[in-house]
Order: structure tokens, then sequence, then C-alpha cells
């Protein structure tokens, strides 16, 4: 049996990051999260390319486009949805999420939904740098095993 385990190396990876302004009280925090893990793993600063869009439901677009550029070797995608008093939660959710999904299986490069859908502040706030850990931060891990993975599998 061959067990290929989770290999994290950043070196020589271009990311690129787009994060929604829309709640950027919680989405800086992700941001802040996705690139200290992408350093940490040694990705270089100078590699770390970050897209800002007006709210979550721009992000499958600018992600798309980004993919398509052949520049990048893993995307990573930041939002914070919050549950408000109408039913725009759930179109904003759900084309964020087909979105992200259609671009990185039709895609080159791997997509990483870091998208908090949260019914209050407190519960996103708690999953970008609290109690409940950092979306971005896993994400960022999750990037660089994913394209090494890839990386493995194309060459095996
Ligand atoms: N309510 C939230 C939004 N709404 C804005 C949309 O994402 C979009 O920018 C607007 O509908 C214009 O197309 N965005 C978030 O990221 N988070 C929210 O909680
Ligand atoms: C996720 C949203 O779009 C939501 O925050 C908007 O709030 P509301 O439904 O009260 O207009």
């Amino acid at each position: 049996m061959i067990e290929k385990i989770g290999n994290f190396d950043g070196n020589n990876k271009k990311i690129g990051i787009v994060v929604a302004k829309f709640n950027d009280l919680v989405t800086k925090k992700l941001l802040d999260g996705a690139i200290q893990t992408l350093v940490q793993n040694g990705v270089s600063d100078d590699n770390i390319a970050v897209y800002w869009v007006p709210g979550a439901f721009e992000i499958p677009r600018i992600t798309r486009k980004l993919s398509e550029t052949g520049d990048l070797d893993g995307i990573i995608a930041l939002g914070a949805v919050v549950r408000g008093e109408t039913s725009h939660y759930d179109y904003v959710c759900a084309q964020v999420s087909n979105g992200i999904a259609e671009v990185t299986l039709d895609g080159n490069i791997p997509v990483m939904f870091g998208i908090l859908t949260t019914d209050n502040m407190d519960q996103a706030l708690n999953r970008a740098g609290g109690k409940a850990g950092n979306k971005g931060s896993e994400c960022a891990s999750g990037v660089l095993e994913m394209i090494n993975l890839e990386e493995t599998i194309q060459n095996n």
C-alpha cells in the first residue's frame, strides 16, 4: 500500500488570496491567519498576492480570472457571510459555494473555501482567530497540501 502523507512545503509556491471587504473586521483576521501560515511553511512574501473584492458574492468571478492566468499554484478565497433579517444570506452563500466549487473543479489549480457562513458575528469572530481557530490559517495549510499532492500525482 502506498500512502502519501500531507506535504505542506511552500517553497517556490505562488498563492493568490481573494478576500471580501464586507465584514472586514472578520476577513482581515482571516487574511492575517492565512498569510502567517503560508510564510511559516516557506512561502515567500513576494509570492503572495492579495485581491480585495466588495463582498463574498464577487469572490468567484475574480477567483476564476486568477485561476485562468496560469500565474498561481493555488488560491485561497476568504469571506464572512453573516445572516441578516432576510433571505439574502442564502443567495450569497449559494453563489459563493457553487462558484468556488466550479473554479476549483474546472480550473487547473486548487481553490480553498475559506468562507465563513454564520448566524451571528460572534460565531464568525470565533473562527477568525478565536476559540474555534482561524479558517484562513486552515485554508493556507490546505492549499499547500493540495498543491503538493497534485504535484505528486502529476509526477507519478
Ligand atoms: N451580507 C453580506 C454580504 N453581502 C454583499 C454581497 O456579497 C455582494 O457584495 C453584494 O450583494 C453586491 O453584489 N457580503 C459578505 O461578504 N458578507 C455578508 O454578510
Ligand atoms: C448575508 C447578507 O447579505 C446579510 O447580511 C444582509 O442582511 P439583511 O438580510 O438584513 O439585509
